[in-house]
């Protein structure tokens, strides 16, 4: 059957991605306008009615922005953890009882035959988390808006093929750049976002002869570019001694003004 997802759009302008498994449709967060995102379902075929739900990774506006016209337009049911329903509840509109899915984070929850599993993330939002979709044989896992790559989500998402990890910021173009100094502060923290330093490390951790692809997301426009992000992240994990041929494992883009092309998880 196989998963195949596409990350319609990455960045702090708007997050979204769909994930596909047999007769299963799943979109994680919904951060960009509804209009915004029907153009970007347009471009990879997908239709609204299609899908099963929508799965919240935390409150922030550049993961719900159209959450709730996304929900009311579609009838789509929202999953989120509780918390994370109390501190979005006031952006989303209204949403009726039966499209209100409150799930504990860590819970596992099966769409026919795909686990879909949520890891808490280290995040200044009220209780963010990241998500795995395994079919017993193909494992993806995303994993944006983290401080620092804790145990826990390297457990979760170490035995994936294909990972969606975000690589924030070059910390150097961070520091000298435009940002305000407490958000430099904020997202240089253990609450803040990922840089492509310390994705790489983490990749260096997690690389056991599975995971095949790692798309870079969620890269700031103003700090990082796509071919810089992907040299430092090799180059983190070469000085730690992970070296890879590129037919073995693959960086691979993601973007905030296009969907990634469509990916099926279990191909080499
Ligand atoms: N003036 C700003 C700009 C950005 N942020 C937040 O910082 C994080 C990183 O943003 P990038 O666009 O550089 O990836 C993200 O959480 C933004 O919301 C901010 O608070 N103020």
């Amino acid at each position: 059957m196989g998963i195949y997802f596409t990350v319609l759009s990455s960045g702090s302008t708007g997050n979204a991605t769909v994930i596909q498994h047999g007769g299963t449709s799943l979109m994680i967060d919904a951060g960009l306008s509804a209009k915004r995102l029907e153009a970007l379902f347009l471009e990879r075929e997908i239709s609204g009615t299609e899908l099963d739900g929508i799965l919240v990774t935390h409150e922030h506006s550049d993961h719900i922005k159209g959450l709730g016209a996304m929900s009311r337009k579609y009838n789509l049911p929202i999953y989120a953890n509780t918390n994370t329903w109390a501190a979005l509840e006031k952006s989303v509109g209204a949403i009726p009882e039966e499209n209100r899915r409150v799930f504990e984070t860590g819970e596992k929850h099966d769409f026919g035959s795909l686990r879909v599993e949520s890891f808490g993330i280290s995040h200044d939002a009220a209780e963010p988390v990241g998500y795995t979709f395994d079919d017993g044989s193909e494992k993806l896992s995303v994993a944006t808006d983290l401080g620092y790559m804790s145990d826990k989500v390297r457990d979760a998402i170490s035995d994936s093929d294909v990972l969606v990890l975000e690589a924030n910021h070059d910390v150097e173009l961070l520091r000298m750049g435009r940002y305000p100094w407490n958000t430099k502060r904020r997202i240089l923290s253990d609450i803040g976002h990922l840089s492509n330093e310390a994705a790489g490390a983490a990749l260096s951790e997690l690389m056991n002869g599975r995971i095949k692809r790692t798309y870079l997301a969620h890269l700031s426009r103003d700090h990082n570019m796509m071919d810089l992000a992907k040299m430092s992240v090799r180059d983190a994990m070469e000085s730690r001694g992970c070296f890879y041929r590129d037919h073995e494992f693959k960086l691979c883009d993601t973007y905030y003004d296009r969907p990634t092309p469509w990916d099926r998880v279990g191909e080499p």
